[in-house]
């Protein structure tokens, strides 16, 4: 089966597919499986102009966002979260954290994030049955997210959620509400405001700082803990909310060889985390044997976060 994009603008790289399928109604395919249209509201997804109230509170959280993600901002953070001291439990645990958080940048979702991990990995795993890696990755890519939570300081919204961007360089203009980096103090700053800023031509996005949230503290998380996750799932939790890149191709400058290859499986993940969200509830008991035993494999019992 294939998970494909109705009414998608151009991603800017070529995406593997599985086939090809050009109307409507071929996107019906063996288990009923439906790429919505539209989402839970109504509207395209992603469609961050759509006049809303919900809209409202979207840009409002991008414009704090944009203002406070700087260079020393996300230095402070990296620092301060990488010692992993603040909370020792297991990866459901936190998947049950989870639960009482609220994601206010989604357009998309007001679902609890249990269901939004396991919309993901459930669909995956029907198309990649084989690749049960890719199946926790969908289970953990937005476990960062707990960062919200009082445990971990509480971080306000800008600084765990939403897409990401690198800074230390110019910020590129496909960046959802990309006026608001006019206030940040780095948009003025002649060291981090040009195309490659404190960067240099190939050095791989590792050396590259991403503004602060629940993809870099989740990959810090699975890296330090000694997850046996591929290259490609650590890839896929560190950039999944990178849509620049994966979308829209810019940055491509800063990436290495390496980036390429993983680059392509996260782009097969994206349809999967954005296009998954729904209505539609699993079983949460039915598929926690599953995703238990998959923990089991890729990570130790408890987890420094
Ligand atoms: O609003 C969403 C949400 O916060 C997702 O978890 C993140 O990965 C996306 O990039 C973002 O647009
Ligand atoms: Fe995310
Ligand atoms: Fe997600």
């Amino acid at each position: 089966m294939t998970i494909l994009i109705p009414h998608q603008p151009h991603f800017g790289f070529e995406v593997e597919e599985k086939g090809n399928i050009e109307t409507e109604k071929d996107l019906i395919y063996d288990e009923g499986f439906v790429m919505p249209h539209a989402n839970s509201f109504g509207h395209n997804f992603r469609d961050y102009d759509a006049e809303s109230e919900r809209q409202e509170g979207v840009e409002n959280f991008y414009r704090t966002n944009h203002i406070n993600q700087t260079y020393d901002f996300v230095k402070r953070m990296r620092e301060e979260y990488g010692k992993l001291d603040k909370v020792e439990m297991s990866i459901w645990e936190c998947c049950e954290l989870l639960n009482n958080v609220v994601d206010e940048s989604d357009p998309d979702l007001d679902e609890p994030q249990i269901e939004h991990l396991l919309q993901t990995a459930e669909a995956i795993r029907k198309d990649y049955p084989d690749q049960d890696w890719l199946h926790l990755t969908g289970l953990i890519h937005d476990l960062g997210k707990v960062l919200l939570h009082p445990s971990f300081g509480e971080l306000p919204q800008w600084a765990v959620v939403g897409d990401t961007f690198p800074v230390g360089c110019a910020f590129d203009e496909s960046i959802v509400h990309h006026k608001h980096f006019k206030e940040n103090p780095d948009y003025n700053n002649p060291t981090y405001n040009t195309r490659f800023g404190a960067y240099e031509e190939g050095c791989g996005l590792d050396k590259v700082l991403m503004s602060w949230g629940h993809d870099d503290y989740m990959y810090l998380v699975a890296k330090e803990n000694k997850s046996s996750l591929p290259s490609a799932g650590l890839f896929i939790i560190r950039y999944h909310s990178f849509y620049a890149l994966h979308r829209s191709g810019a940055y491509k400058h800063l990436m290495n060889e390496e980036d390429e290859e993983n680059l392509k499986w996260l782009q097969t993940f994206n349809k999967y985390d954005l296009y998954s969200k729904s209505k539609v509830r699993i079983n949460v008991e039915e598929v926690k044997p599953y995703y238990l035993s998959l923990i089991e494999k890729y990570f130790p019992a408890k987890l420094r976060w």
